[in-house]
């Protein structure tokens, strides 16, 4: 309960600092982060279940591991969390993918659903909802809300950066939802953006603004 996964390897705190430097390039920008979705992932699947078969080596029969139980599925909430899926689906190619849109009210701050197409088995799925920015919390929650509206039970939340608003939102709404970030920052300005954060994620990810 209220778990909070920092995944502070020193290869995701190193390409970390070039994704929130202003003066990284769209290209580069989507580069890094693909990367350290593929880190993240590492971190993230480090507890799935394994079970043990046999297998021929050229020199004997042995038991050896394989991944267990629940298939994977990678929800990201778009538009940015576009930006991680295919450096997580690098580590795990047979997950299934399935879309949330959400997109936050510049003034209100509240997220308005505008998309969901899921896989037809995600209630059988060990769910990973991803996101790089968990500001308010307003989205990720939003998104768990319909993921469990649907009858999806099995569900942990990636993200790049996150402030500690919105980690105490996600964690207070849903408390089984284990959070995975490369970097919990300070708090939230006025407008709602991560301090010192990277800015509009979609924006850099996409090179809109
Ligand atoms: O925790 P919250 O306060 O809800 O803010 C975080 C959300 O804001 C950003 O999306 P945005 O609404 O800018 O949509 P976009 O990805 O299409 O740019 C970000 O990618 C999250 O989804
Ligand atoms: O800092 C923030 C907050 C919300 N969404 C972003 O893209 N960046
Ligand atoms: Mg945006």
């Amino acid at each position: 309960m209220n778990r909070l996964v920092i995944c502070d390897h020193p290869l995701i705190q190193h390409k970390l600092t070039f994704i929130r430097d202003k003066n990284t390039n769209t290209k580069d920008f989507r580069e890094l982060v693909d990367e350290v979705a593929t880190l993240m992932a590492y971190e993230i699947t480090r507890e799935m279940p394994l079970d043990t078969i046999k297998v021929q080596t050229p020199i004997m029969e042995t038991d050896s591991k394989v991944l267990a139980g629940r298939m994977l599925g990678l929800i990201p909430i778009l538009r940015a969390g576009l930006g991680m899926v295919e450096g997580i689906l690098k580590l795990i190619p047979a997950a299934k993918v399935g879309h949330i849109g959400l997109s936050r009210d510049h003034d209100t701050l509240q997220p308005v659903e505008y998309y969901i197409n899921l896989p037809t088995d995600a209630q059988n799925r060990q769910l990973i909802v991803i996101d790089p920015m968990l500001a308010t919390g307003g989205s990720a929650i939003a998104a768990i809300n319909s993921l469990k509206k649907r009858g999806c039970e099995q569900i942990k939340m990636m993200c790049l950066i996150a402030a500690p608003e919105g980690v105490k939102a996600l964690h207070e709404a849903h408390p089984e939802v284990d959070i995975y970030v490369a970097a919990l920052d300070e708090r939230l300005n006025e407008k709602g953006y991560i301090i010192p954060g990277l800015g509009d994620a979609g924006d850099r990810m996409f090179g809109t603004n």
